[in-house]
């Protein structure tokens, strides 16, 4: 990994209280790269964001984007990060419109007049004030106040939980896209797990602060499966976890593991991200 990917994480610990709510995490996202960051409910997604973004202060270990520390980003970089919360909160006497101009007063960044996809998506009435916004409304507003600034690097905490099937659908659809496009790279959150595989590059599991996994799709099919039962112990795999039906998830070369299904008549599955996450978020 290069010094100056757009996110480097070194042994990073937060400690909130007694407790390490992120614990030693290692992670880069290099240029261009979509990472989908799966956890459950408390496993520490919004904590790790926080401290990307800067906004919470880790209590070891470092953060740089693009090779600055966190803590001293330039206003140039700091302007190349969009980044869309679980919910906007604030702003609620502002129209739509005023709050895209405001906004854009404080932006180092012109947004291109070219690129309205984002506003062209979210279809709000540039009139309407926020505090009359549905829930989903304002998730859409949070979307384009984050993206019509073509941000570098985009960093999303869980943005589909309040949009309706369509919206999130045609946003699925181009948030790659725009990110292609733009060579931007994306770091996602989110619990609809079928949404991010088809979009992700690579997958990220977090359990209770620790990264349980962080490989890209390919290497994912290509070393991991779900065998029938726990594997012998000459099996030259490294088990990832096992389930209460007996099935076990592990590691290895394929090569290596199609050979050892095959001496020992053992049933070999191809990994499917859904029953992954659920077997190593538990
Ligand atoms: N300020 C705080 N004080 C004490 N504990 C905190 C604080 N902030 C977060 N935590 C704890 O840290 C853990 C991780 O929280 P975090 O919000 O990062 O999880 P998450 O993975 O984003 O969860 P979710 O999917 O529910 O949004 C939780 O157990 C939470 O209670």
């Amino acid at each position: 990994m290069r010094q100056t990917d757009p996110i480097r994480v070194t042994q990073m610990t937060k400690t909130i209280g007694e407790r390490n709510i992120l614990d030693r995490v290692d992670l880069d996202i290099p240029p261009g790269e979509i990472v989908a960051l799966l956890g459950p409910n408390g496993a520490g997604k919004t904590t790790l964001i926080g401290c990307l973004l800067g906004l919470l202060t880790p209590s070891a270990g470092s953060i740089t984007l693009w090779g600055e520390p966190v803590a001293e980003l330039s206003p140039e970089t700091r302007a190349r990060i969009g980044f869309v919360p679980q919910a906007l909160t604030g702003f609620t006497w502002f129209r739509v419109r005023e709050l895209m101009d405001y906004l854009a007063a404080y932006r180092e960044r012109p947004n291109d007049p070219e690129d309205r996809v984002w506003e062209e998506w979210a279809a709000l009435d540039p009139a309407a004030r926020v505090k009359s916004l549905s829930g989903g409304e304002r998730q859409r507003l949070a979307i384009v106040l984050a993206l019509r600034f073509m941000p570098d690097l985009i960093i999303l905490d869980e943005p589909v939980a309040s949009l309706d099937p369509q919206a999130r659908h045609d946003f699925m659809r181009l948030l790659p896209e725009y990110a292609r496009r733009r060579g931007a790279s994306v770091l996602i959150s989110s619990h609809i797990i079928s949404d991010l595989e088809d979009i992700s590059d690579r997958i990220v599991i977090l359990r209770r602060g620790h990264i349980r996994l962080n490989m890209t799709i390919p290497e994912i099919m290509e070393s991991i499966r779900v065998i029938a039962a726990p594997p012998p112990a000459d099996w030259p795999v490294e088990i990832l976890a096992s389930n209460d039906d007996g099935t076990t998830w592990v590691r290895g070369w394929r090569s290596e593991l199609d050979m050892a299904a095959v001496e020992h008549g053992m049933a070999v599955d191809t990994p499917d991200i859904e029953r992954l996450f659920l077997a190593l978020s538990r």
